[in-house]
């Protein structure tokens, strides 16, 4: 019989919830998201973008499928901690090798339970992400909060370096071997290769300090941004060599934390959102098509348009977040014209860009969505037709 331990869960305005230790015992920080999918918890725990963030599932009642060995998105968990309401007391699943508690204890997270998440989520909602404590080793609030005000903030964090590979690697083609992509790997999830292989593309996968010569050196016929963890605003490195590809026109699709470097090597700025978007059900424009997609997300930040006085997504009342669309207006910049490609229809945050004079575009939600939905998998189609249109070029 598992002993119950008492935890306590606090924000850094003060808002203390408690519960029962989940996973690992002990204390950990980090900056409170929450995150509204009903399913896809184990590809959320291993996805490096969430490295430093303390994950809260709005869905109530999670681990009922226990863990996996086919559906991590890295070589581990990489949520500084986990906030759930009802975990699984059985995990039923045909593919389940074992219990998520026990996996999170394996990994040392830190976990609580018995939270009203949703309380938790709608207060995140309203004030904005910020950092929080848990604690199954200390009982006292206000020591923890002192010790949450000392932690780091998401803003101004560079984390690419501690999720990245340290050594290069290749994914192959599936079937007959079209293309070579060059990933940068910022925090790359494995079902982006995967997604490309389908596709004839063989990725080489290099770390996050790699030069243009060594992105080139692959024999690579375009060039992958990844997602990541950390404020996209320090990432100068990344930033100054996708102007280098740019130049050198070679074509390049960026993904999450890809697609907001991106947009910084055509000379925007990007603004941290109120709470963020993450979750598997956010209703996406492609305005190419006029179609509407319902995507995963999961960011924090996001590219800045010009003239648009307050940023969507940046308010943290709901209610008052601006209606105004996107215009359909094309940016000049160092590398020609830009275009908002996609647009979040809940609040109107910029999720794509589309160069129109060098071969670029990105995308700030995932594609690669692992456990779903796939409407946006199109987007690896419309990479191999840049790249296609780059070797004929
Ligand atoms: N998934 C990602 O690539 C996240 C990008 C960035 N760290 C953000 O929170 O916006």
């Amino acid at each position: 019989m598992t002993v119950r331990k008492p935890a306590i869960l606090v924000l850094e305005d003060g808002r203390t919830f408690h519960g029962e230790a989940y996973g690992s015992v002990g204390e950990t920080f980090g900056e409170a998201v929450f995150n509204t999918g009903m399913t896809g918890y184990q590809e959320t725990l291993t996805d490096p973008s969430y490295h430093r963030q303390v994950v809260v599932q709005t869905a109530p009642h999670i681990g009922n499928t226990g863990v996996n060995d086919d559906d991590d998105e890295s070589g581990r968990i990489w949520v500084a901690g986990y906030v759930v309401r009802d975990p699984a007391r059985v995990s039923s699943n045909w593919r389940a090798r074992g219990g998520l508690a026990d996996r999170l204890a394996a990994e040392g997270v830190v976990g609580i339970s018995g939270i009203d998440t949703r309380a938790l989520t709608r207060h995140l909602r309203e004030r904005g992400a910020m950092r929080v404590g848990i604690s199954s080793v200390d009982d006292d609030p206000q020591a923890l909060l002192s010790r949450v005000r000392q932690a780091p903030e998401m803003v101004g964090a560079d984390l690419s370096a501690e999720v990245s590979t340290a050594q290069p690697y290749v994914v192959e083609a599936e079937g007959e071997h079209r293309y070579t992509v060059a990933a940068l790997d910022l925090g790359i999830k494995r079902n982006v290769p995967r997604r490309l292989a389908a596709r004839g593309v063989t990725t080489h996968v290099l770390p996050a300090g790699s030069t243009i010569e060594d992105l080139l050196a692959t024999g690579a016929d375009a060039v992958f941004f990844s997602p990541g963890p950390g404020d996209p605003a320090t990432a100068d490195g990344p930033t100054e060599l996708a102007r280098e590809v740019l130049r050198r026109r070679v074509p390049l699709f960026g993904i999450c934390f890809g697609s907001q470097i991106l947009g910084r090597a055509l000379g925007f700025g990007t603004y941290k959102l109120g709470y963020g978007h993450r979750g598997i059900n956010q209703p996406v424009l492609d305005r190419a098509t006029g179609k509407v997609e319902v995507t995963s997300h999961n960011h924090g930040f996001a590219v800045a348009w010009p003239g648009r006085e307050q940023q969507p997504g940046a308010v943290r009342v709901p209610g008052a977040q601006p209606g105004a669309v996107v215009p359909d207006q094309v940016v000049e910049t160092d590398f020609g014209g830009v275009q908002v490609s996609h647009v979040c229809l809940n609040d109107n945050v910029v999720e794509g860009l589309r160069a129109r004079d060098v071969p670029a575009f990105t995308v700030q939600y995932h594609p690669e969505a692992a456990a779903g939905p796939h409407d946006a998998d199109y987007l690896f189609d419309r990479f191999a037709e840049l790249i296609e249109g780059g070797k004929n070029a």
